[in-house]
């Protein structure tokens, strides 16, 4: 059954502080009802609520009130004519079963008929109307446990990522982590104090959280501005956005500095006010960043545009116009859930991003520009992971510099390119070749058995031998020459390395007296 606001209501004056049946008679008989409702009111309200005919079973009565600081249930009964008061607010509420978002009354007025039962709340902001539902005990339960798992799967999914993301933090530094954190997170804990989950679990704390949420909702907006300027890089290539996000998180800081100041109701407004603009934020990021094509946030829209509906239903829950919509609450904090693991695929995105980007990186700084070899950083990686049987063929052309200087440093650049592509041609079944200076290369082979070592060696050199005379039919000044050294010859790769260089110094002294003596 439901009761609505309109006319339900009577304001109980600020002096009268003794909540007893001689206060409500009065109050009531000098009150007239509120015809409008009490939605955006905030003290204490009276209303009675006549039972004819009980019929033994306990019934639940809901108010549609989220913040309760005085939830109070008085009747007198017939047969001993004593008071009997129930507290149901959020400090006492042992005897009330737990409600996320809400206050239960729990009636149980055996054999009582006639009864009137006064009821009396008190919050220092009604932010909807509080009309009153009352369930029979199997609709509450089943009212109950949906409300309460959906709002706690919600909560604590929010709780976990904000956590996950603090873990990512610690783990990697990563600033956007914790920003993450701190804007996924924030909601949680917000939501956990705004549903009274927080009091519900430490019931000895004489505060009641569920004004909280409110005061949280700027840092949380905070800590998002800064994740989305983090997430697209705004400092580095949207500069007016960065600067718009930075000056957003100080008004929000300082926001949620000034709420402790002002009254719970502005405060309330202000955080609404502040959801609103920070909706029209982040679609629009959204938009302008999928127009340039930036898809990192794909995700960031999708869940911006669910919170978005979520809150508008929320706001529609708590406009007179629209009257009362069903579970705002659960609608907005699924929707936020949501929200917050599309978040966290932004992080993912992100770390993606930067995954591609180092791994681009890492690739350049292995790579020799011209002949596409790689470098000595790559040789040294290769050397520290060799087989058992390798060798080392180290190569240096020859004429680089006569070319250079006859034809210019394009030339000198096609011989090197021409060189390394025949090279590395060769050397790329058995082994790699890499570029270790201006004319210099360095190839590095291996074999399952000593054995085919020993062929292979005989094969390439007798192949780059091959090679020098074809560089000599492009160029007459080229040619190459190289020493070869097995790690049967030295110990270490580093030493075979030594050997292959000694040899090829030797190889390049004997072409040079071959050359002289010809010429003489
Ligand atoms: N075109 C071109 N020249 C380069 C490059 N890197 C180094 N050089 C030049 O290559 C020349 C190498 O000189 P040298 O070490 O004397 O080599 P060389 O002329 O082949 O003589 P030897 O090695 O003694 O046989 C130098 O003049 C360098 O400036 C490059 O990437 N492109």
């Amino acid at each position: 059954m439901h009761i609505k606001d309109e006319g339900l209501w009577r304001a109980v004056p600020e002096n009268i502080t003794e909540l007893n049946i001689n206060n409500y008679r009065q109050v009531w008989s000098n009150t007239l009802p509120i015809t409008e409702g009490i939605v955006g009111k905030s003290g204490g309200f009276l209303t009675k609520i006549n039972i004819t005919n009980n019929s033994g079973q306990t019934w639940f009565l809901i108010p549609n009130a989220n913040f309760l600081d005085i939830a109070r249930a008085t009747w007198i009964t017939n047969s001993k004519q004593e008071e009997e008061v129930i507290d149901f607010s959020q400090f006492h509420n042992s005897s009330a079963p737990q409600l996320l978002h809400f206050q239960v009354l729990p009636i149980q007025v055996d054999g009582e008929t006639n009864t009137s039962i006064w009821l009396y709340v008190s919050a220092k902001h009604f932010p909807t109307l509080v009309s009153l539902t009352l369930y029979s005990s199997a609709d509450f339960y089943r009212y109950q446990t949906m409300n309460n798992s959906l709002s706690l799967t919600a909560i604590s999914i929010m709780l976990l990522l904000g956590l996950l993301s603090f873990l990512i933090y610690t783990r990697t530094g990563h600033r956007i982590a914790i920003t993450c954190a701190g804007y996924v997170g924030l909601h949680g804990v917000g939501w956990a104090a705004a549903s009274g989950l927080v009091n519900d679990l430490f019931s000895e704390i004489q505060i009641n959280w569920s004004y909280a949420g409110m005061y949280i909702f700027p840092f949380a907006i905070a800590c998002a501005c800064q994740f989305v300027s983090d997430l697209f890089e705004c400092k580095n290539q949207h500069l007016k956005l960065a600067k718009f996000l930075n000056i957003l998180t100080i008004i929000c800081t300082f926001l949620g500095l000034s709420m402790a100041l002002i009254s719970f109701q502005l405060s309330f407004y202000v955080s609404h006010i502040l959801a609103m603009i920070w909706i029209l934020v982040t679609l629009s990021v959204s938009v302008i960043m999928m127009s340039k094509k930036d898809f990192r946030a794909k995700y960031f829209l999708i869940g911006n545009l669910l919170y978005s509906f979520s809150l508008a239903y929320y706001m529609a829950a708590h406009n007179k116009m629209f009257g009362a919509l069903d579970n705002p609450e659960a609608v907005v904090l699924i929707a936020l859930s949501v929200d917050c693991l599309c978040i966290i695929l932004c992080l993912s995105e992100w770390f993606k991003l930067k995954q591609i980007e180092f791994n681009r990186h890492f690739y350049l700084s292995r790579i020799d520009p011209l002949t596409q070899l790689g470098n000595r950083y790559a040789l040294n990686e290769t050397l520290s992971n060799l087989g058992e049987h390798y060798f080392i063929v180290y190569i240096d052309f020859d004429g680089l510099k006569a070319i250079n200087d006859k034809y210019g440093h394009a030339e000198g650049d096609k011989l090197i390119e021409k060189g390394a592509k025949l090279i590395s041609n060769l050397i790329k079944p058995k082994g790699t070749t890499f570029r270790v200076g201006g004319d210099e290369f360095i190839c590095v082979l291996s074999t399952s058995t000593y054995a085919d070592l020993l062929s292979l060696q005989q094969i390439i050199s007798q192949s780059l031998i091959e090679i020098n005379s074809q560089l000599k039919a492009f160029w007459a000044e080229a040619g190459l020459s190289f020493g070869i050294a097995n790690n049967q010859q030295g110990n270490t790769a580093s030493e075979c390395l030594s050997l292959a260089d000694s040899e090829m110094y030797k190889y390049k002294q004997l072409k040079i007296r071959v050359e002289t003596a010809k010429q003489i």
